[in-house]
């Protein structure tokens, strides 16, 4: 069992408060720093806190790219297992949270940053990084009007530092993403999806390995292309690695041409965006709120929707349940038409818990 320890520590000028708090068997980390009284905290620019933080995540998510990679060159993957068989932790997680949370928090104080993994104390300065993209600063003033404003207390920072992790042990490594959710008043509003490898199987001298997509809702999203979906058949993408009956039942009352079963939530909302699949499909409690706050923005910013398989919009305040316990259903076009025809066995078996 976790034990719930509230730890202060002191970095340079700042105070970061990390409280681990657990929930049965997740434990969760909730940052927030306090810049000290004497030390002059000015935003770098006057552009809206939102396309700041939108740009150092995306930033960051890069420089994540490039620890995972390196983890995985070193070939040392430090694998724990954490609730059970499948749900497991590696170096890359830890550290990639490590530098994101602390990245984020200490450009951005009073925001609140929830993680998938414990925080340990910053232990490696080279974590550190407070880059802005710049693509994501162009946009400074196009900000949407409901986010000009938004002060650090609204906002809820989701981290999951590697999504698909089994898959990343397991080598499939284009199912591996980092996923940076930004919620305001705790509704998803921005959101960074970083594909380390991305190419990485793709041959040639000028071959970019890696990608990286982002979100605004009201603004748009950037950095991959959407194909029109295919009128004649329905594809649905889902779990790989953690299959259950009720999946299996929910997927087969659509009666599916193609089932495309692959590693990671980023990766699935990705295939979505992208045209790949109609629906990405998956009738379990087994992911969380950092699994889907990032990619809900940057699906919804281009007309897309990401609910639990009730229709409800998932919450992300700080004190939320972690789970998704209603499950999850992802579509570019026509919600409503998958929505209605989830069998009311299915929907019995996945409450909502808020
Ligand atoms: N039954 C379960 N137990 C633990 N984690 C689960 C789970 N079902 C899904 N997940 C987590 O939800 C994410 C998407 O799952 P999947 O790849 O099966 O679609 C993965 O996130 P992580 O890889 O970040 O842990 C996975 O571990
Ligand atoms: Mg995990
Ligand atoms: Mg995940
Ligand atoms: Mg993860």
């Amino acid at each position: 069992m976790l034990r719930t320890l509230p730890a202060v520590f002191n970095i340079s000028s700042r105070s970061l408060k990390i409280s681990l708090c657990t929930l049965g068997p997740f434990r969760l980390c909730s940052i927030s720093t306090q810049v000290h009284r004497n030390s002059r905290y000015k935003m770098a620019s006057d552009a809206p806190l939102l396309i700041q933080l939108e740009a150092a995540s995306v930033a960051v998510a890069n420089k994540a790219g490039e620890i995972v990679r390196d983890i995985m060159k070193k070939g040392e993957l430090g694998i724990i297992q954490k609730t059970h068989i499948k749900d497991l932790q590696t170096e890359a997680d830890r550290k990639v949270q490590m530098c994101i949370a602390t990245s984020l928090g200490r450009q951005f104080p009073g925001i609140t940053i929830i993680g998938e993994e414990e925080m340990e104390k910053c232990n490696d300065e080279n974590l550190v990084y407070n880059g802005k993209s710049d693509e994501v600063m162009a946009c400074a003033s196009k900000c949407p009007d409901q986010y000009k404003n938004v002060k650090p207390e609204q906002i809820v920072v989701w981290i999951d530092p590697l999504d698909g992790t089994q898959e990343y042990i397991e080598g499939l490594l284009d199912h591996v993403t980092v996923l940076i959710g930004i919620a305001v008043d705790g509704q998803s509003a921005a959101g960074v999806i970083h594909q380390p490898y991305f190419n990485y199987n793709v041959k040639g001298d000028d071959v970019k390995l890696g990608r990286t997509c982002w979100g605004i809702k009201g603004l748009g999203s950037y950095g991959f292309t959407h194909k029109p979906l295919p009128k004649d058949k329905t594809i649905i993408t889902t779990t790989r690695s953690h299959p259950t009956p009720t999946v299996q039942e929910a997927i087969d009352s659509f009666k599916p041409d193609e089932v495309l079963r692959v590693g990671g939530c980023g990766h699935k909302v990705m295939i979505v965006l992208e045209g790949d699949a109609h629906v990405y499909l998956f009738a379990s409690p087994g992911c969380k709120k950092w699994d889907t706050c990032g990619p809900q923005a940057i699906l919804e910013a281009v007309g897309g929707r990401l609910t639990d398989i009730h229709g409800n919009i998932l919450e992300y305040h700080k004190d939320v349940q972690k789970p998704n316990t209603a499950g999850v259903l992802a579509t570019f076009e026509n919600h409503d038409y998958y929505l209605k025809n989830i069998p009311q066995g299915i929907r019995d078996q996945l409450k909502v818990k808020l």
